[in-house]
């Protein structure tokens, strides 16, 4: 197998692809691909191509559309970075709050004098700012990282509010009895102190934070942003710091109309950047990419159902193809026509697409070609 990557990888991760696996970052025609944030939407997929692993949450960068035709299943690792963007964004409350950058500057610009620390007490009267306890924070997203945030929070002596309509059952199990529920955004906007974004950027939350949404906001509200880019209108967060309808914005994400601007405290996508958070994403990504390499298995991917099954019989045959009906059959006929027993299998589906595992008892020799021709099926392995 060829494992093309993209990015960075933790070695620790690399280190448990199989002996016999190519590795790099200059190969052609590769089998799978590992990413982190590097964008893929502009580059083309050879026929070869089966995976694309995401080290990390956010798969924005990668064309899921363009992977369902072709039967490309895409993965991330959930959960497996939330503790490093957790810590960073409580870093970053208490920055949106205690004007402490700014007053790190002012401190390195003074020259050496015999009266330093008489110019140092008395500068510190500029850089007051408020205590985060007994203050609201909206999360708006509360997956692996919001829940972490929300929790934190509450701890920190905040009042926090939480808003996700598609809240998972496990994570809601996870989230503090004290997070209040806000069942629309607008209570967030109107009644936070401090607001912090843990969405996906998708066509629902892109551009979310706009004129209009920043209207509703109270005056001097903390914003953090260490989602996506793209949820915020940029120029309209600028303006809305300019009016000081913001007090502060703190993002990973910034643009460089933002940067020299006060009361903008941009930081280079470091969220994830911890050595723990890239093994973590690292390790589970290899591991996802192989087991479905490998065996056909699929765990955490965005686009296509969970499906593992024990591995049984001679063979495995992998198809991906289009959630419709009739697909079982039509594989099950190829295999009976070619004289070919099963010995387990395993269908199932995730909105418009679905994957078929069949372990057959014999060889599988040219079958492939005609699983391949049948509507709707977009990717066959056969694995012996
Ligand atoms: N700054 C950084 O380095 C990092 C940034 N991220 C970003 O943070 C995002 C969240 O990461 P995780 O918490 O790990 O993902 P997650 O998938 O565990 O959580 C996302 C949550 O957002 C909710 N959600 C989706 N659409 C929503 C909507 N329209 N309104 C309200 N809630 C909605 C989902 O129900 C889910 O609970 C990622 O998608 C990624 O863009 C993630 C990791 C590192
Ligand atoms: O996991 C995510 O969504 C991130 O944004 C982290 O990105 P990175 O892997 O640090 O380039």
């Amino acid at each position: 197998m060829k494992i093309k990557t993209y990015n960075k990888i933790s070695k620790k991760g690399l280190n448990l692809f199989p002996v016999n696996y190519e590795v790099g970052d200059a190969l052609e025609a590769a089998d799978a691909i590992l990413v982190r944030s590097a964008t893929l939407h502009d580059i083309p997929f050879d026929p070869e191509l089966k995976a694309i692993a995401r080290a990390g949450a956010g798969t924005n960068n990668v064309p899921i559309d363009r992977c369902n035709e072709a039967g490309i299943v895409v993965f991330n690792t959930p959960g497996a970075n939330a503790n490093a963007v957790k810590e960073l964004v409580t870093a970053a409350l208490i920055m949106s709050a205690r004007p402490i950058y700014p007053a790190i500057e002012w401190l390195q610009s003074l020259n050496e004098t015999a009266d330093f620390d008489k110019v140092v007490e008395k500068g510190k009267s500029n850089f007051i700012g408020p205590e985060i306890a007994g203050k609201r924070l909206g999360v708006i997203g509360l997956g692996a990282i919001g829940i972490k945030v929300a929790n934190l929070a509450v701890h920190l002596g905040m009042e926090v509010y939480g808003y996700d309509p598609y809240l998972s059952v496990d994570n809601a199990w996870s989230l503090s009895t004290r997070v209040i529920h806000a069942k629309k955004l607008e209570e967030i906007y109107k009644k936070c102190d401090f607001i912090t974004l843990h969405v996906p950027e998708t066509k629902d939350t892109k551009g979310m934070i706009n004129t209009e949404t920043l209207q509703m906001m109270k005056n001097g509200t903390r914003l953090l942003n260490f989602a996506r880019g793209g949820l915020v209108e940029a120029n309209d967060v600028i303006a809305a710091v300019e009016k000081g309808k913001l007090a502060a914005y703190v993002t990973d994400f910034a643009t460089p109309a933002m940067l020299g601007r006060k009361n903008i405290y941009p930081l280079p996508h470091l969220g994830a950047s911890t050595p723990e958070s890239e093994e973590n994403c690292a390790v589970m990504a290899v591991n996802q990419l192989t087991d479905y390499l490998e065996n056909g298995n699929i765990v955490n991917s965005v686009n296509l159902p969970n499906v593992s099954m024990e591995r049984s019989g001679h063979a495995r045959v992998v198809c991906v193809h289009r959630n419709v009906p009739n697909m079982i059959a039509q594989i099950t006929n190829v295999l009976s026509a070619a004289g070919i027993n099963i010995a387990n299998l395993l269908n199932k589906s995730k909105g418009e697409m679905a994957v078929t595992l069949v372990d057959i008892e014999t060889t599988a020799a040219n079958i492939k070609g005609e699983l391949e021709a049948i509507d709707q099926v977009l990717k066959v392995r056969i694995i012996e």
